[in-house]
């Protein structure tokens, strides 16, 4: 086994809980897409819920901006979850702009028990009890899931359909992929200093991520209201 100081905290929790970080990351829904099989109506599901997370995944990003500002010994800390904060006006047009080409509907949308379950555990995380070595794991794991998903839908030999290429660009795109990896060096740096109450609590919030995450992608792949 490799020791946790020369792999980190986050990739041996990963590790640890890989069987759910894989069922997150390698849902049926993204196998789907890479497979070409992708019923597109999940797809829409997916794209008008994922509107309503993005819009309430800003006031999280704000508070996690909030605490790195307060709680960091780093500056640049600050600067990547700026960039982060600055990308979703863009990812708010994009989705916008994806629904009208896809004739998906976005105002009265009804967002899903997932959904809402998911839209909640983040409000709960912007509270200020909320440690920042807890906020910047959860925020390394919902960006982590996507970008290891979606860039798998683009590695040689998948069958992603052209029409998918854009959406699967843009979380599983080599920027996208280095944001990520900034931030596991945050949380990582955080949780080596981080008390033992802490470190517990940001690996319960990761799995939480997960499940949440796994949740999410069942709801688009058509499961229960
Ligand atoms: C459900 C979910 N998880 C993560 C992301 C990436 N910000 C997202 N857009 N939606």
């Amino acid at each position: 086994m490799d020791p946790v100081e020369k792999i980190g905290i986050i990739n041996s929790w990963v590790k640890k809980h890989l069987v759910l970080y894989t069922g997150a990351t390698r849902h049926s829904f993204i196998l789907s897409i890479s497979d070409g099989t992708i019923d597109f109506s999940s797809f829409k599901r997916w794209l008008g819920q994922d509107y309503i997370f993005v819009r309430e995944f800003v006031p999280f990003a704000a508070s996690v901006l909030l605490k790195a500002s307060k709680n960091s010994d780093d500056s640049s800390d600050m600067e990547v979850v700026l960039s982060a904060l600055a990308s979703l006006s863009d990812e708010i047009s994009w989705f916008k702009k994806e629904a009208a080409k896809w004739d998906v509907p976005l105002s009265n949308v009804i967002v899903h028990k997932s959904n809402q379950n998911y839209c909640r555990f983040l409000e709960s995380l912007t509270l200020p009890e909320a440690e920042y070595p807890v906020v910047i794991t959860a925020l390394w794991a919902i960006e982590t899931v996507y970008q290891e998903s979606f860039s798998h839908c683009l590695e040689d030999g998948n069958k992603t359909p052209p029409e998918l290429q854009e959406a699967c660009k843009r979380w599983g795109s080599e920027g996208f992929g280095e944001y990520c990896h900034s931030l596991q060096k945050i949380a990582n740096r955080c949780l080596e200093k981080a008390s033992d109450e802490e470190l517990k609590k940001a690996e319960v919030t990761f799995l939480r991520v997960l499940e949440l995450e796994i949740e999410f992608w069942n709801m688009s792949h058509g499961g229960p209201k």
